[in-house]
């Protein structure tokens, strides 16, 4: 469904991804982990057409991303949560929704988003930067969805969310997997979150994957052992 094979992004001289391959299917969540500066942030913005990338495929459905700005990545169906969530803070919830909007036919909030996030009816005419942390990924989350993606990239969703929250976040994921079957990449230090997100969880160390596990099979020493400094 979303394969890449042999992946290669480098900032100028310094090669920070290193051949990275991989198939994630429909209605499955792959959780990426690894420490601070290990690659995955340049993974998701090299797939999103953000960074510039070499692969020798790159392909969502059947279709070729290959030399595709961002703009038409989106269109063959990706959808992208930055690190950080990059809500707009004075814009209204409502707003912040309508921009994932642009470049589709309607400019309608599909009601299932809303169903989805019943906090962010409530606050819709609220401004973004009211919103605490937990609300404001919800919102991305939610931006990110009106593009009816077949494959949604989260990068580190819970970083600086209280635990209480992250649950909501897995619950959250878990349901849009059910009501839209698209494949989840997310990208995440916090293994008890992937652990009840993921189908898969794949290391990556030094922009290389090294270990993977599907979740039923899943060596948690192992995976701590490589998150920890
Ligand atoms: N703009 C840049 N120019 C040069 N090197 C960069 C740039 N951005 C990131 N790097 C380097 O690329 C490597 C991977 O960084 P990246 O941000 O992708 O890691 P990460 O796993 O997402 O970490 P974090 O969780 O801290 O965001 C690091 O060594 C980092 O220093």
């Amino acid at each position: 469904m979303f394969e890449i094979e042999n992946l290669q992004v480098s900032y100028g001289q310094s090669q920070v991804i290193h051949g990275l391959n991989f198939t994630a299917n429909k209605n499955e969540t792959l959780a990426i982990m690894g420490r601070n500066g290990m690659g995955k942030t340049t993974l998701f913005k090299s797939l999103m057409g953000i960074l510039p990338s070499k692969t020798t495929k790159a392909v969502v459905d059947g279709v070729s991303l290959e030399g595709n700005d961002s703009y038409q990545r989106v269109a063959k169906g990706l959808a992208y949560v930055p690190q950080g969530r990059m809500i707009f803070p004075n814009m209204t919830v409502q707003e912040n929704i309508e921009t994932g909007l642009e470049k589709s036919k309607t400019r309608e909030i599909p009601e299932d988003i809303y169903a989805l996030f019943p906090v962010l009816y409530d606050m819709r005419k609220r401004k973004g930067g009211n919103l605490s942390g937990g609300q404001q990924q919800q919102l991305a989350i939610a931006r990110a969805l009106v593009t009816n993606p077949k494959v949604l990239l989260l990068d580190e969703p819970t970083e600086g969310i209280q635990p209480s929250i992250i649950k909501d976040i897995a619950k959250v994921l878990n349901e849009i997997r059910k009501m839209r079957e698209i494949t989840i990449i997310v990208s995440e230090q916090v293994l008890s979150f992937t652990m009840e997100i993921a189908d898969r969880i794949i290391v990556i160390d030094k922009g290389k994957f090294i270990h993977e596990d599907t979740r039923d099979n899943v060596d948690a020493a192992k995976i701590k052992g490589y998150l920890s400094v």
